[in-house]
């Protein structure tokens, strides 16, 4: 495809060009959050910053690996992670924060995605809605023994991806409401564990474009706990996330290294 940045070796929105990122890539959503996840590689370097897309590179465990922000929802993580394979990454971590959704999902815990519910835009425009957005294994159970090796509260399951945020705090005042507040319920009654808005286009991109994504997410808090009226602190710290995130990276690397 024609590149249409004004430099034709970098991609066009993140800006970043081909072997400037490792095969490894964490994914914030936040590009806030880059710099203190780019603390934990050797010699991290800001490779480039463009719109919501800040990406750095480092050193882990002997392998290149990367960190780039997909800013929020479907349309720029898919971009995101698009030019980062244009750029030879294959493997990608998404860090995020979510929304709990089921009572024992509470504030702090780590949720790993298994899934995703599609009830976003992005992905229909890559695959009909009958696939499932699925995370990779390798990924998913790296991103489980590293929850489990840094004593975190984890749960692994189905998390829901949509595009309005105030659709999911505040379905009642939309004209759709009726639809929204139904479709929620069903998702509860199937028990996902969660609610946030890229993993659903970040698993149908990757298996487009046959890389492996996976997902972990601090839960800020849960609505659903407020509605029981139990205890439901608004928890910022993404630090646990990230760590999970890192480490899912070391066990990636090492399980790579030994199937060499
Ligand atoms: O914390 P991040 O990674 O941005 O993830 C969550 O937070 C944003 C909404 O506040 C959405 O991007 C959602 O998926
Ligand atoms: O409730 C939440 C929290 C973070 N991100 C979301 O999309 N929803």
């Amino acid at each position: 495809m024609k590149n249409y940045s004004e430099d034709i070796s970098r991609q066009y929105h993140i800006q970043v060009a081909k072997g400037e990122v490792g095969r490894y890539v964490i994914m914030p959503g936040d590009p806030g959050r880059c710099e203190k996840i780019a603390e934990y590689l050797e010699n991290p370097v800001l490779v480039a910053s463009n719109r919501e897309f800040t990406t750095y590179t480092g050193m882990l465990d002997g392998e290149k690996v990367s960190v780039t922000s997909t800013g929020i929802g479907g349309p720029s993580a898919a971009i995101a992670m698009e030019e980062l394979v244009r750029c030879g990454a294959d493997t990608f971590v998404r860090i995020g924060t979510c929304g709990g959704m089921q009572p024992e999902v509470k504030s702090g815990d780590i949720v790993i995605a298994t899934g995703s519910i599609r009830m976003e835009g992005t992905s229909k425009e890559y695959a009909p809605i009958e696939y499932p957005a699925v995370a990779s294994l390798e990924v998913t159970n790296a991103l489980v023994q590293a929850a489990k090796e840094d004593g975190c509260i984890w749960h692994t399951g189905v998390v829901q991806s949509k595009d309005a945020f105030y659709g999911q705090h505040e379905p009642e005042a939309m004209p759709v409401g009726y639809e929204l507040l139904n479709k929620w319920e069903a998702w509860k009654k199937m028990g996902c564990l969660a609610s946030e808005m890229e993993s659903a286009a970040l698993f149908i991109v990757a298996g487009k474009l046959r890389v492996r994504a996976g997902a972990c997410f601090l839960v800020m808090a849960n609505q659903e706990r407020e509605k029981l009226g139990l205890e439901n602190p608004v928890v910022h710290d993404t630090d646990m996330a990230v760590r999970t995130a890192v480490d899912a990276v070391r066990n990636l690397i090492r399980c790579d290294k030994e199937k060499e």
